[in-house]
């Protein structure tokens, strides 16, 4: 199969230079990415596109293929082809029929040609002869240029013909690795996911920062929702999660900080940290998903105050955006579900926080706060590979594991739905629910606990680790399904 992958346009009007790089490297992330579904696949980058040619035939792997492509940043859209070598008018019409002869019976349709290189003929020659034809030969209810049912379309580049089969749209942006770094803070609501999102999507090579405020539960869910993220939109290049423990940060603020400042001081500590962290990895900016108004803290004043705590650019793609904007992305990326689930742990409620914060004012709270504790926290950072972060967690965890199920015990399948539904599991005599992991850590106590739960996953990573958590957290009556 071949796909031709059409690349942003904002890329296609940079100069030749700029253009060059930018499809040079979205070429590079493509092999990059679908490198483990065909080791032989090969991309070639030409002037406003990239081919993409694969001998597999595999339905299911193509499919994969084209998903990957389509959330790749800096492709507009793909184009699945037939490739010939270009003959004469009637010679196209017959290559065009071969492909929609069976779907014009009846139809209104449209025949749009694009042509590049020196021909005998134009691409209205081409889109006259070929439609006049095919809605006879076809038995075509008619032509419209307007408001077509079908449109038949192809691509003619010098001597090559491209019947175009399907169309599948992309994130558009600017490939990654072709402009800077940032880093998120994320914290794995629905704002700093979807601003991460933008982010990548835009081009810029996004890395994960979470400060854990006390909850475990809450850095597992971000640590899934970043990994989901990476490997999602941004698998083409490694970045780092970060995870800062600022449990001793939020109990001095409580202990020295007046309540209503609390907040402000805590985004500051956060701030000061997160420059520091990319200050060392050489990266350009900060980003939060912060959008003005959204909750009462998240003022102009509030905000202007928070960035005076680093020299650093702070950026805030979501600012202006409306709340169920932001939902509304978060479901078309895949990061709501992880959202509406994510155990979040604040430790800083203010019954009053101040919405007019005075930068003389949060300076003299600081004054109070000991910076050693900051100090302490940026020194027991972890840093982790963000393909790595997962088996990472689950290494050291001691759960018992079994390799049969028996009656009696229910298996859940904790695996992300697409994939449980794409390959599901099935025990003959055994009971099995499919419940995934970022929804475990709410249901799971809705659960009858006189029966014994095994969590399952493909890798047996996620299980050990939420069938960790269950455990610390009392569940007694879970184990890991490892079936060997
Ligand atoms: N624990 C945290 N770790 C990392 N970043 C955080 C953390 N808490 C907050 N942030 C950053 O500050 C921003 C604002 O956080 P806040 O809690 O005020 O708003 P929010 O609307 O709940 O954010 P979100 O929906 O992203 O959780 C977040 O979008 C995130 O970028």
């Amino acid at each position: 199969m071949k796909l031709i992958v059409k690349v942003f346009p904002e890329i296609t009007i940079k100069s030749p230079p700029v253009r060059k790089g930018f499809i040079r490297q979205l070429a590079k992330n493509i092999r990059t990415v679908l490198r483990d579904l065909d080791p032989e696949l090969r991309v070639d980058g030409v002037w406003d596109n990239v081919e993409v040619e694969t001998a597999l035939s595999d339905a299911k792997t193509l499919q994969q293929m084209i998903e990957r492509l389509r959330c790749t940043p800096g492709i507009a859209h793909c184009l699945e082809v037939h490739e010939y070598p270009l003959g004469d008018l009637d010679d196209i019409l017959a290559k065009c029929k071969a492909h929609y002869a069976d779907r014009l019976a009846g139809k209104i349709f449209a025949v749009r040609c694009k042509r590049a290189g020196k021909h005998p003929f134009s691409s209205m020659d081409v889109e006259r002869h070929v439609g006049s034809e095919l809605r006879i030969q076809c038995g075509a209810a008619g032509i419209s240029l307007k408001a077509p049912e079908i449109e038949v379309r192809m691509e003619i580049r010098d001597q090559r013909l491209f019947v175009v089969h399907a169309q599948h749209d992309g994130i558009g942006g600017y490939p990654l690795g072709a402009l800077e770094q940032t880093l998120v803070l994320m914290s794995g609501g629905f704002d700093s996911t979807v601003a991460a999102y933008q982010m990548m999507r835009r081009g810029l090579m996004t890395h994960f920062c979470f400060f854990n405020l006390g909850g475990r539960a809450h850095e597992l869910g971000v640590m899934e929702v970043a990994h989901y993220l990476w490997k999602k939109y941004g698998s083409s290049h490694r970045v780092l999660f970060i995870s800062v423990p600022f449990e001793e940060v939020v109990g001095e603020i409580l202990e020295k900080v007046d309540n209503s400042q609390m907040g402000v001081v805590l985004k500051r500590m956060m701030l000061r940290a997160s420059t520091e962290i990319a200050e060392r990895l050489h990266i350009d900016a900060l980003v939060t998903g912060e959008a003005i108004s959204q909750v009462s803290s998240q003022t102009l004043p509030n905000l202007s105050v928070i960035d005076s705590a680093t020299d650093m650019l702070v950026l805030r793609p979501l600012i202006a955006s409306h709340k169920q904007d932001i939902i509304d992305t978060a479901f078309e990326i895949g990061t709501a579900e992880f959202a509406k689930n994510m155990p979040e742990y604040c430790g800083v409620i203010s019954k009053n926080p101040t919405t007019k914060a005075k930068r003389y004012r949060i300076e003299h709270e600081e004054k109070q706060f000991d910076m050693a504790v900051l100090e302490r926290a940026m020194a027991n950072t972890r840093q982790v590979a963000i393909d790595r972060v997962i088996d990472e967690l689950g290494q050291d965890l001691q759960v018992e594991e079994v390799i049969e199920a028996s009656a009696g015990q229910v298996v859940l399948d904790i695996r992300h739905p697409d994939l449980a539904e794409d390959e599901p599991l099935q025990l003959q005599g055994i009971e099995v629910h499919t419940l995934p992991f970022y929804a475990l850590n709410n249901r799971f106590k809705e659960l009858d606990v006189n029966r014994q739960y095994l969590l399952y996953c493909d890798k047996g990573v996620m299980s050990r680790l939420h069938a960790h958590h269950l455990l610390s957290e009392g569940h007694v009556n879970v184990r890991v399904y490892r079936p060997s």
